[in-house]
C-alpha cells in the first residue's frame, strides 16, 4: 500500500551559525532554510531540509525559488497520487527541469515518511551498510594564516579525519605550504569553489608539492571539459562538486576524465535516489566519493550521514558535528563526533527526533498546504 500524503507544512528557518563561514563566493552568518514536514493518513511525519542559500552564490537555486517550486509545481505532483516508493518521485518530477534543491528536499521528506512505515532506520532502506561513518571538516577563508592554523590545530585535536580549506587566488600555495609545514601528516584537501580558469595552472600545479588529496572544484561551476584538461596535467586528483548534478552529469565527467573524485551533495543533484544512482556509477568506475555539506540543520544532516553508509562512501565527508554550527540544533540527540566518526543511528527513519519546541523558536513564517 502507498504513501498517501495528507498535509505538507513548509516552515522558513532562521539559524545564527556559531561563526561566519567564507568561501571564495560570499560569507555566512546565519542561515535561512526550508524545513519540510510531510504528514501521511496515519498522522506519521517525515522530513526534509532545503540545502538552498538565500542568495544563489553556490547555484541557481534560493530559498524563495525553492518555495515557489515546492508550492506551485511539486507539491500537486506529490499529492496527485499516492507513492509506492520515494524512488518514484525522481520520474514523477522530472517534467520539472532542474531545481535539484527543491526536488531533494520534497523527496527526502518521503524517505524518511517511507522508512519510519517500514520500522527501518533511513540508511537500511538505502541499502546501506555501516554502523559508523569517518568524517572530515570544512573551514571557511580566515582572516590570517595564524587564525586558520588554530582552528585547524583544534580540529585535529578533536579527531576529525581529514581537513579541508577554502582557496582562492591571493589564498592558496602560500596558506597551504603554511598549512602543511606545521601538519605535515594530517588528511588535508583545499576547495576552490570555481575560483579559478585554465589561465590559472601554474598556481594549480604548484599545489602539487603538499600532497593534497584533492582539489575541489577548482574551474567553472558548468564545466567538465576544461577540468579534464588541468586534470591531466595535475597529480593531485581534482574532485567535482557544483559541476555535478545527476548520475548522467557523473557518468560523462567520467568518461572524459574530468576528476578522479565526486562530491555528493544530496540537495544538488535532486535528492537520495539520484544521489544513489551517482554512487553506483562512481563505484563501476572505481571513482571514489564523499558526502558534502551545506552547512544542514539536523534534519539534512540525519539523511547526509544515511547516504554516507553506502559503501563507495570511502572518503571522510563534511558532515561535522550539530555543535560546530549550532548553539542548539533542531534534532535530539544532536550529531556527535567522536573520534571523528559518528555512530549511526538505527531509530528508524532519520534516527534523530525533531525538536518542534526548537523549529518553533528558529521559525520566522509557515503554510500548511492539504491534498
Ligand atoms: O560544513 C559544511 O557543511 C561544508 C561547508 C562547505 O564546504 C560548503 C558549504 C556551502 C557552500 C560551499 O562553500 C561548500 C562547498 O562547496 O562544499
Ligand atoms: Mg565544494
Amino acid at each position: 500500500m502507498g504513501i498517501k500524503v495528507k498535509r505538507v507544512i513548509l516552515r522558513h528557518l532562521q539559524m545564527e551559525l556559531k561563526s561566519p563561514f567564507t568561501t571564495s563566493f560570499g560569507s555566512f552568518q546565519k542561515k535561512e532554510f526550508i524545513l519540510v514536514e510531510a504528514m501521511d493518513e496515519d498522522g506519521l511525519s517525515g522530513w526534509g531540509e532545503s540545502v538552498a542559500f538565500p542568495s544563489p552564490w553556490y547555484n541557481e537555486e534560493t530559498v524563495k525559488t525553492n518555495w515557489h517550486m515546492i508550492e506551485d509545481f511539486l507539491l500537486p505532483l506529490l499529492f496527485q497520487a499516492p507513492i509506492a516508493h520515494p524512488e518514484e518521485l525522481r520520474q514523477r518530477f522530472s517534467v520539472i527541469r532542474k531545481n535539484q534543491m527543491a526536488k531533494a528536499a520534497i523527496e527526502g521528506a518521503i524517505w524518511d515518511l517511507f522508512a519510519k512505515r517500514q520500522q527501518l532506520p533511513l540508511h537500511k532502506a538505502l541499502g546501506g551498510n555501516k554502523n559508523r561513518i569517518e568524517v572530515g571538516v570544512s573551514i571557511g577563508i580566515q582572516k590570517s594564516i595564524d587564525d586558520l592554523l588554530r582552528i585547524i590545530e583544534r580540529y585535529v585535536q578533536e579527531g576529525y579525519r581529514r581537513i579541508k580549506i577554502k582557496i582562492k587566488p591571493g589564498w592558496d600555495v602560500e596558506v597551504v605550504r603554511e598549512v602543511r609545514r606545521r601538519f605535515p601528516d594530517v588528511p588535508l584537501m583545499v576547495d576552490a569553489n570555481s575560483a579559478y580558469s585554465l589561465e590559472d595552472i601554474d598556481r594549480l600545479k604548484a599545489l602539487d608539492e603538499f600532497q593534497l588529496m584533492m582539489i575541489e572544484q577548482p574551474l567553472a561551476p558548468d564545466d567538465i571539459v576544461d577540468h579534464a584538461t588541468l586534470q591531466e596535467q595535475l597529480n593531485t586528483p581534482i574532485c567535482l562538486d557544483e559541476s555535478i548534478h545527476s548520475a548522467e552529469d557523473a557518468r560523462k565527467a567520467i568518461q572524459l576524465g574530468s576528476c578522479r573524485i565526486i562530491n555528493i551533495k544530496i540537495g544538488r543533484v535532486g535528492g537520495l535516489a539520484e544521489a544513489k544512482r551517482i554512487h553506483d556509477i562512481c563505484k563501476e568506475n572505481d571513482i571514489p566519493v564523499w558526502c558534502g555539506g551545506m552547512l544542514e540543520a539536523g534534519v539534512g544532516r540525519a539523511h547526509n550521514i544515511a547516504i554516507t553508509t553506502l559503501d563507495n562512501f570511502t572518503l571522510p565527508g563534511d558532515t561535522a558535528a550539530s555543535s560546530h554550527y549550532w548553539t542548539k540544533d533542531i534534532i535530539v540527540p544532536e550529531v556527535t563526533v567522536h573520534h571523528g566518526t559518528i555512530t549511526v543511528p538505527e531509530k528508524p527513519g532519520i534516527g534523530y527526533d525533531v525538536d518542534r519546541q526548537q523549529v518553533d523558536i528558529y521559525t520566522s513564517y509557515a503554510k500548511v498546504y492539504h491534498a
